[in-house]
């Protein structure tokens, strides 16, 4: 099984829902790299449409690959937001921010009429949690906020980057939380959000409308 090739078949699938004259909000990560390249393709081709990058990496690769760029701003409502994850499982739930672009992955997948997640074989699983759950913190009060998660039993780690501590696009500290043993994940994720100065979750409850994987030479899709 070659994992590059099938996030390439999802990423090239899931460019088909994109039509002329649409806003489209494109994800982070290496799946969503391959998903720009493919749009880029089809705008050199002809195919009119802008999008709104989620992170400034993906908005790099976006220009390089041709296609214009709108804020959200501007765009409002978005008619489909397309990004990678890091977990799903059979109820669409996700696991997201491995790349650490998850805030304003989930300001795109709230603001969007239709979220399309694309994603290798690797991604689906039973149950979530294997995947260390990001959680995005504000500088200030991050030693605080992992002692609290420490108290939870939630083994919070964290990020680092070439021995600094990882900053996100927002200038905010990522902390990895192991939640593997969580049964009620939506009341999980409601106290987390509510310990002050914790921003984001990457925990992507009820925003996905479609997944489609890449498995082997194919590519299966997942409806709501
Ligand atoms: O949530 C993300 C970034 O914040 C990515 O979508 C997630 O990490 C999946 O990345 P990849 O496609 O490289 O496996």
């Amino acid at each position: 099984m070659n994992i590059e090739k099938e996030k390439w078949n999802a990423a090239i699938a899931s460019a088909e829902y994109v039509k002329n004259g649409m806003l489209v909000g494109l994800g982070s990560g290496s799946t969503a790299a391959f998903m720009i390249a493919e749009l880029g393709k089809r705008v050199a081709g002809g195919l009119i449409m802008k999008g709104v990058p989620s992170s400034n990496v993906t908005a790099r690769l976006a220009k390089q690959a041709g296609i214009s760029l709108i804020s959200l701003e501007d765009a409002g409502t978005l008619d489909i937001n397309i990004d990678g994850a890091d977990e799903f499982d059979a109820q669409l739930r996700l696991i997201k921010g491995g790349g650490g672009a998850m805030l304003r992955e989930k300001i795109l997948a709230h603001n969007s009429r239709f979220n399309l997640i694309i994603a290798d074989s690797g991604k689906e699983v039973d149950r979530l949690g294997k995947f260390k759950l990001p959680l995005e913190t504000i500088p200030f009060a991050t030693q605080n906020i992992m002692e609290e998660l420490g108290k939870m039993d939630l083994h919070p780690q964290l990020r680092m980057k070439n021995d600094e501590v990882y900053k996100t696009d927002e200038n905010n500290c990522i902390v990895d939380v192991d939640i593997f043993q969580k049964d009620d994940l939506e009341e999980l994720n409601r106290t987390l959000i509510q310990i002050p100065g914790v921003v984001e979750t990457g925990l992507f409850l009820s925003t996905t409308d479609l997944v489609l994987m890449g498995k082997g030479q194919t590519v299966t899709s997942f409806k709501k």
